[in-house]
């Protein structure tokens, strides 16, 4: 094995490695904590702790008051276009100017940077004077942990079985990590520089490349500078060290009205900031919102999902932006022209939406029918079923000769609006519902006699727990539904 292999700081061992002791992780964080302030970073009343079921997470050191700027990193400190070593980006424009092969992502970029630091044929003086990956990637999780989570790396058994809007999202991820490592493995190789771990082993620097690339997509934050905007806009993304280690909460609010995280995030050229928007007592855990997910969402592009076994939440686990995707039991209702109406009413939604015309790589790979989704509502002294932009589009689409005053405004607002009463769409919805139980019923049952190996167990409870939630909350939909037709 090459020299070069020992400052890699991802490593895949074949055996199943220990987990890191208290004790080690302390001291990687007391390391990362200690480069922090060396590169100007400033934390304020927080710090960053192992807490059960989370990873790290960052706790309040003291009381937090609203406006208290808890975290400032300088541009200088972080991993993003401008920081990746001067030397890697040369070496992969002169590869990519001399090849035919795909272009690299800056996604696939930012990946290739955290894998290949240190292990380039240049010296150290060159390599970015800020952001340090080795110390950084100490404290980040390991690729094991990362298979029990995220559904891109479970056996293709279970991922036959995982909701709709997971299976889109782990496809549009396979095809862009492809085309990522497609790229580079071939810019790499025609370079005269040599890249003795790709020789040695492609498949295990393959799989190192795989954690750096969801390492970046579960960890980073946008990243809309000037340097970045000739970029789609899913691509522009800096990780930010120590801010990486905030755990998501869902913002206050419900589906339809979300109000403010608990921490506010600005950037400007200079950095990024984190500020209390509430006050916050010492020791309570200090999160922020990586936006308003479901369930289904969060289990696909960053591996947990919110679970309580209080009765009132078992159905979305507490996130009050969970919802259920009824694309596979709408698809088959609908006829290939209605399809077609739905494609181009979410196209022109979108272009409505975004102004930058760099930015419609996401929407092109997403699934206009996966975005029928619904929600349910336990607050109020009813159950409310919220319905989200697209499934009012969809019918407005089926349900067009029979549009009443009131149904004439759906699809015309991106927001989620409560069921509305009428007998014609409560029955459509609720047909659609009721095919949604049959369908959570039968993943149930297929996950309850698939028998996986040992090492994929905890993905298979993960998502036997997810159907059980969309079991749920199909079940409440349909109760309250039934209700409205009475
Ligand atoms: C940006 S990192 C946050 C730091 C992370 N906990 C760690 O140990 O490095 C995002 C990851 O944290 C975990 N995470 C974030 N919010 C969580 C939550 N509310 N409950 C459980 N895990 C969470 C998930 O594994 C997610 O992919």
């Amino acid at each position: 094995m090459s020299s070069g292999h020992a400052g890699c700081p991802f490593s895949f061992p074949s055996a199943k490695p220990q987990l890191p002791t208290a004790s080690e992780t302390m001291t990687a964080l007391q390391n990362l904590l200690d480069w922090a302030k060396s590169t100007g970073v400033q934390l304020d009343g927080i710090a960053p702790q192992p807490l059960p079921g989370r990873g790290i997470g960052v706790v309040a050191s003291r009381d937090l008051k609203k406006g208290d700027i808890v975290l400032d990193v300088p541009t200088t400190a972080i991993h993003c276009l401008d920081t990746v070593p001067t030397s890697l980006r040369q070496r992969l424009a002169q590869a990519a100017r001399d090849s035919t092969s795909p272009r690299l992502s800056l996604h696939g970029l930012l990946a290739a940077a955290l894998l290949l630091n240190g292990r380039h044929d240049t010296p150290p003086s060159d390599e970015s004077p800020g952001f340090d990956s080795t110390v950084w990637a100490r404290c980040a999780p390991s690729m094991e942990l990362f298979k029990e989570g995220f559904p891109q790396l479970w056996p293709p058994l279970l991922q036959a079985l995982v909701p709709q809007t997971v299976a889109t999202i782990i496809e549009t991820q396979r095809n862009k990590i492809h085309d990522d490592w497609t790229a580079l493995r071939d810019l790499l190789t025609s370079t005269n520089t040599t890249y003795p771990f790709l020789a040695v082993s492609a498949t295990s620097t393959k799989d190192q490349f795989v954690h750096a690339w969801l390492l970046i997509n579960s960890r980073t934050f946008y990243n809309l500078v000037d340097s970045t905007r000739r970029y789609p806009y899913d691509e522009r993304l800096a990780l930010i060290p120590l801010a990486d280690l905030f755990n998501h909460t869902p913002s206050p609010g419900t589906i339809n009205k979300p109000r403010k995280a608990p921490v506010a995030v600005s950037f400007s050229t200079d950095g990024y900031t984190f500020t209390a928007t509430k006050d916050i007592v010492a020791g309570e855990e200090v999160c922020i919102s990586y936006g308003e997910h479901s369930n289904d969402i969060l289990l696909a592009e960053y591996g947990f999902f919110f679970t309580s076994s209080s009765i009132s939440q078992e159905h979305n686990g507490g996130n009050p932006y969970d919802s259920i995707s009824l694309a596979e039991v709408i698809s088959p209702l609908l006829t290939a022209d209605q399809q077609t109406q739905i494609v181009q009413a979410h196209r022109s939604i979108n272009i409505d939406r975004d102004d930058d015309a760099n930015s419609d790589r996401a929407d092109e790979t997403a699934n206009p029918i996966d975005g029928c989704t619904l929600s349910v509502d336990t607050t109020g002294a009813a159950v409310q079923v919220m319905l989200s932009p697209m499934l009012q589009i969809a019918l407005r689409i089926v349900l067009e000769q029979k549009l009443t005053a009131e149904m004439a405004t759906f699809g015309t607002s991106v927001a989620w609006v409560p069921c509305p009463d009428d007998r014609d769409v409560v029955l459509w919805v609720r047909k659609t519902v009721q095919a949604m139980q049959v369908v959570a019923q039968e993943r149930l049952e297929s996950l309850r006699v698939i028998v996986v190996d040992p090492d994929a167990a905890s993905a298979k409870e993960l998502l036997t727990g997810r159907w059980r939630q969309i079991q749920r909350t199909a079940a409440l939909a349909n109760q309250a539904l039934q209700s409205h037709l009475e």
